[in-house]
């Protein structure tokens, strides 16, 4: 009974630490009611059999190859203008209503005739999801980026709310060409203004080639936009090789690494973007108690803990914070200061950076003592 009331606590307490999500795919952190209300409009229209897709929405296994296969499902159902505003602002109020401060989205953009869509509209609809949230004031600029150049504190804003600084990376889908590619890349330097930051590479780790994807990375590079590498889901030796040569700002993942490459990324120093819930469910690592995060910490190896697809994994940042508690033992000040350390790793600015150091250290007087 005691231990229940333990765990209670210690849940309630993870909910209450501020938290820094650094990788999180929109499309992946949608939540089941939305999914199942979406499938329920299209079963109705005749475009999809509403019993078959409640049952694979709702099921608890989550394979590599399922995982790929229900994201076709998703898209299926999200892929239009209004679908896409409607999700964007929910994964942002669900992200906020757990304490997460600053959420990094990422999101790949997509062309879709059919809807009339492109990448750049597709990106548009985002942009309105984030501008329709009410819940919590979200932050989207840093002061010395806006046109106007007003200084984000003196912007007014509702003080009664919370708020979450939000940044939006796009990813490549390794089922891509290389021109696809260059092309979202451009989109990202075009969109720098309107809270767009970064790169990823994500999609099937058993679809397409790093030689697709290099022109559009190094294009990236040039262009000095972040970039984060989905690396290491499966053992491609290979690719995993190629992925430390470049050299990313972020890794996410690193799951499959042999002796050599595990050395290689801790002397880089890259920082990995930790998904243990993900990781067990697809195969990447074996147990929670067997993950890598373990190694890593104990060699003091920048990370910070993140969901990838919360919604898909029945999973939060605050319970994988939990996890880290209840499976690795560390004690509220070390959970603390994984929360504050991933500060260092977001890729906006020093504004948002500098504020987001003086919160923690706020929180901190109340959380730790
Ligand atoms: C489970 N591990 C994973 N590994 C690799 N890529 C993943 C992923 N989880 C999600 N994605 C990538 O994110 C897309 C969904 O969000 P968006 O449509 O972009 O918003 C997926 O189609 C896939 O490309
Ligand atoms: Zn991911």
């Amino acid at each position: 009974m005691e231990a229940e009331k333990e765990k209670k606590e210690m849940r309630e307490w993870c909910v209450a630490l501020p938290k820094v999500e650094l990788h999180a795919h929109l499309n992946g952190s949608v939540r089941d009611s939305t999914l199942l209300e979406l499938a329920k409009q299209l079963g109705d229209k005749g475009d999809i059999v509403f019993e078959d897709v409640k049952d694979v929405i709702m099921k608890n296994g989550r394979s590599l190859p399922e995982c790929f296969r229900l994201f076709e499902l998703y898209h299926i159902l999200t892929t239009d203008h209004d679908t896409v505003t409607r999700i964007t602002k929910e994964v942002v109020e669900d992200f906020a209503m757990e304490n997460v401060v600053y959420l990094e989205i990422r999101t790949t953009p997509k062309n879709n005739e059919a809807k009339g869509m492109t990448k750049r509209s597709y990106m548009n609809a985002v942009i309105k999801g984030l501008k329709t949230v009410e819940a919590v004031e979200v932050v989207l600029f840093d002061s010395n980026s806006r046109a106007d150049k007003t200084p984000m504190s003196e912007l007014g804003g509702d003080t009664r709310k919370n708020k979450i600084y939000v940044r939006l990376l796009l990813s490549i889908d390794r089922r891509e060409t290389t021109l696809a590619a260059l092309d979202t890349v451009n989109l990202a330097m075009e969109m720098k203004d309107q809270g767009v930051i970064g790169i990823d590479l994500s999609g099937n780790p058993v679809v397409g080639e790093w030689e697709t994807y290099l022109p559009a990375l190094e294009h990236a590079k040039e262009l000095g936009i972040p970039i984060t590498i989905h690396c290491g889901e499966v053992a491609n030796r290979k690719e995993i090789r190629a992925v430390l040569d470049f050299c990313p700002q972020r890794l996410g993942h690193v799951c499959c690494l042999n002796d050599e490459e595990w050395k290689k990324l801790k002397s880089l120093m890259i920082p990995v973007e930790i998904c243990l819930t993900s990781n067990v469910m697809t195969g990447g690592a074996p147990s929670l108690e067997l993950h890598h995060f373990a190694d890593l910490y104990n060699a003091k190896h920048p990370l910070s803990l993140c969901t990838d697809d919360s919604g898909l994994f029945s999973t939060s940042l605050s319970n994988e914070y939990y996890l880290v508690a209840s499976t690795f033992g560390l004690s509220k000040a070390e959970l603390f200061r994984l929360a504050q350390d991933a500060v260092e790793f977001v890729f906006a600015g020093d504004e948002v950076k500098r504020s987001l150091r003086e919160l923690f250290e706020r929180a901190g007087k109340e959380l730790t003592t």
